[in-house]
């Protein structure tokens, strides 16, 4: 079994969607662990769930940067662990420096929910081996600030080692070059808006989601297999 942290700040609202997927969908194991935490230990891989952690002041993710648990996933990260950052997850992931670029108010300046299009733009990571290259999937936003921005360079950067996973088929946002996701150039750090956690059985309007969490599950299997 596999072990995954989800780690819960003061305003987090997806946490249990996050904990459920895993635990009833993916059938692994999975703990809530508060942001007060300074240790990731005995996790196999890191959750960010979405929401409004500390109330989205000055920034969405801005002060979630200085919570104790931090450093620890930092350490994580770089050590070469799976971590996913869903909505205000992606949102710390910039804040804290695990990706480039940040997520601005969204054109609009409203608030959007709505299921949207996605293309998988890239199936050669751990979080989407499962997807074919160039899949159509649906996935809920709900998000203000949901609008990438990176500079010139960054974007050069992440379409070169091929970083950039998600993007919109009808950019709702303003996000530059439509992406919906990106991963670090590691590969094992991945930031989205869409929220696959809320797409994991057809009741909920989509199972196209599920394919992420096992798409992880698969990469340590496979990892397991070149170890033994
Ligand atoms: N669902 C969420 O995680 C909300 C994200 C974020 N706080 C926003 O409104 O942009």
């Amino acid at each position: 079994m596999l072990k995954f942290a989800v780690i819960s700040f003061p305003g987090s609202n997806c946490d249990y969607d996050m904990y459920y997927a895993i635990k009833d969908a993916l059938k692994e194991e999975v703990e809530i662990i508060s942001c007060d935490e300074t240790s990731l230990e005995g996790f196999d891989a890191a959750l960010i769930p979405g929401g409004f952690s500390y109330g989205d002041y000055l920034r969405s993710g801005a002060i979630a940067k200085f919570a104790n648990i931090i450093p620890a996933l930092l350490d994580f990260a770089n050590a070469g662990h799976p971590v996913l950052g869903v909505c205000n997850g992606f949102q710390i992931l910039t804040e804290i420096g695990l990706l480039p670029g940040v997520l601005q108010h969204n054109t609009s300046m409203s608030f959007i929910s709505a299921i949207e299009p996605l293309t998988v733009v890239n199936n050669d990571t751990l979080f989407t081996k499962l997807y074919d290259k160039n899949q159509h999937i649906n996935i809920p936003i709900a998000h203000g600030e949901g609008n990438y921005y990176c500079d010139d360079t960054q974007l050069a950067e992440l379409k070169a080692n091929h970083q950039i996973v998600f993007t919109y088929d009808q950019n709702p946002n303003g996000s530059c070059a439509d992406i919906a996701g990106i991963t670090n150039k590691a590969g094992n750090v991945l930031g989205m808006m869409p929220h696959p956690e809320r797409a994991v059985e057809e009741i909920l309007g989509s199972e196209e989601g599920l394919l992420l969490f096992q798409s992880i599950l698969k990469s340590f299997k496979g990892e397991l297999t070149r170890v033994n």
